[in-house]
């Protein structure tokens, strides 16, 4: 049976909620009073469908079902986890949180609040030890980090719980350690957008010069080091010692405004609005979402490849959730989604990609013969010595493929796969590869027999043909 999770409240933040459940198999209940949430919740789940299997080598869970609720109690009773994502009003968050209880005293609940404390959030709550914040990052469906943020009250047992639950999901939870108004990184984005109004304010700089010395400069070094790491790097040999040494001192030069706020005024906001209109204004906010969730996709995947950051944390979910298939036909060895950043100049998958995805298809046919990661490790593997690729018909991204593997050849030294891939939701070829594969030292990069165990496993799948 799927677990359950409630959304109360399903604007930007709640649909964002509800699609990561989903496709990591949940079954979501959402209560939203607005009419229009289902709508917008059903265009989230639609971006979200897109981009978040792009992530990973393989398919995801099935995706569980969605319910849109009448009632708070009807969403909430029953369920393993609630995700409240109302307004940022405190008053409404109390009554929130006291109709959740009402219905389910035992229920937990995480909060998306972006700036209050988990202990203000408790007050007058019947049950305050099962209340945390669990504070996400738009759009949740992409983005890992998840600052979980326990008040005393909360109790250890719940908290361990949530970052259970969040690491199954592909999340990233960071139990911030003492609860703070705004957590940590809101406070970092504070004093950035800040800094930010009053460059525009005082004509320094517009929105798009901003968002320009963000996206061509620290933007990409802390999407990958963060900030301290950044700066060790930036002191040279000598590191961090030297890197404070050297530009300490500046703290105390004119270089912020600090604390300063400016006001809102309205010329204020129509400066602001208006060059955000010339910067962006033709593109859709859709379009926008799109065009975000395809860089995301391609930067975390670009991590996945360095094994770093968001990208280590992609590996090692896929992990959990990839599963070697058992040896019957078909033999399904490969099941994924085709990402933005493998397609050409001609709008569809690059030729060299076809390569990647039947390189994918035989390493789980190796994995299943037992010459896996540690086999490798101990010296023996497979190389590919003969591929022929035929394109039969164009694939692009976004379109879930996958990869039916036959082991037409297993006898000594050679493995043979013969692999076709349909898309799969309809069943088209797309393409096939003929593939002979050497069994190798790796120490002396010369051919050899494998040892009986792994041949006697070959020998089993190349049989399998015949007793189709
Ligand atoms: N938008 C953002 O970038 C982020 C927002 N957050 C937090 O997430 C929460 C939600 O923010 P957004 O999704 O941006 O706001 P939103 O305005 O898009 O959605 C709020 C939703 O709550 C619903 N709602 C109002 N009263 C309700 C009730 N009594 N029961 C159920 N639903 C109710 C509204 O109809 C609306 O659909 C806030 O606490 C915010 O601080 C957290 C991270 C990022
Ligand atoms: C602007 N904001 C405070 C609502 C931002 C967040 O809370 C996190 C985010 O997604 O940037």
């Amino acid at each position: 049976m799927n677990k359950i999770a409630a959304i109360i409240g399903g604007g930007v933040i709640g649909g964002g909620w509800a699609a990561r459940f989903l496709l990591n198999g949940w079954d979501v209940r959402v209560f939203d009073p607005d009419p229009e949430a289902k709508r917008k919740i059903n265009e989230v789940l639609g971006n979200a469908r897109r981009a978040l299997p792009m992530l990973y080598d393989c398919a995801l869970p099935q995706e569980g079902s969605l319910r849109f609720c009448d009632s708070i109690a009807e969403a909430v009773t029953g369920a393993d986890w609630v995700q409240e994502s109302v307004s940022e009003r405190l008053d409404l968050k109390h009554k929130v949180f006291a109709e959740i209880q009402e219905a389910d005293a035992r229920v937990l609940i995480g909060s998306s609040t972006s700036g209050f404390m988990p202990s203000q959030l408790q007050e007058g709550a019947a049950r305050p030890e099962r209340i945390m914040v669990t504070h996400p990052f738009n759009p949740v469906y992409l983005m890992p980090l998840i600052e979980v943020v326990p008040s005393p009250a909360t109790d250890p047992h719940a908290v361990e719980a949530a970052s259970e639950i969040l690491t199954s999901l592909g999340l990233y939870p960071l139990k911030v350690r003492k609860e703070i108004d705004a957590h940590i990184a809101d406070r970092f984005l504070e004093a950035v957008w800040r800094e930010a109004l009053w460059l525009v304010k005082d004509g320094i700089a517009t929105t798009e010069e901003i968002d320009n010395a963000i996206r061509y400069g620290f933007g990409l070094r802390w999407g990958q080091m963060g900030l301290f790491e950044t700066y060790r790097v930036a002191g040279g040999e000598a590191g961090m010692r030297h890197f404070m040494a050297q530009f300490g001192p500046a703290l105390k030069w004119p270089w912020t405004k600090l604390m300063d706020v400016p006001e809102f005024t309205d010329e204020l906001v129509d400066m602001i609005a208006d060059q955000s209109d010339a910067q962006s204004g033709h593109l859709s906010i859709r379009d926008l979402e799109r065009k975000r969730d395809g860089n995301l996709v391609a930067m975390i995947r670009a991590l996945r490849q360095q094994g770093n950051a968001a990208g280590r944390l992609v590996n090692e979910h896929q992990r959990t959730v990839f599963e070697v298939p058992a040896p019957a036909l078909p033999l399904i060895t490969q099941d994924r989604v085709i990402p933005v950043d493998w397609t050409d100049m001609n709008g569809h998958m690059n030729e060299g990609r076809y390569g990647q995805i039947f390189s994918d298809a035989a390493e789980v046919v190796m994995a299943m013969v037992g010459a896996d990661e540690e086999y490798v490790a101990r010296g023996m593997s497979y190389f590919t010595v003969e591929t022929t690729v035929k394109y039969l018909a164009e694939t692009h991204a976004g379109e879930r493929v996958v990869v039916e593997t036959e082991v037409t050849e297993g006898a000594g030294k050679k493995l043979r796969c013969f692999h076709t891939m349909k898309r799969k939701n309809d069943g088209e070829v797309m393409a096939t590869c003929d593939q002979l594969m050497l069994h190798v030292s790796l120490e002396t990069r010369r051919t050899c027999v494998p040892p009986e165990d792994v041949a006697a496993r070959v020998t089993r799948l190349a049989a399998l043909n015949g007793e189709a």
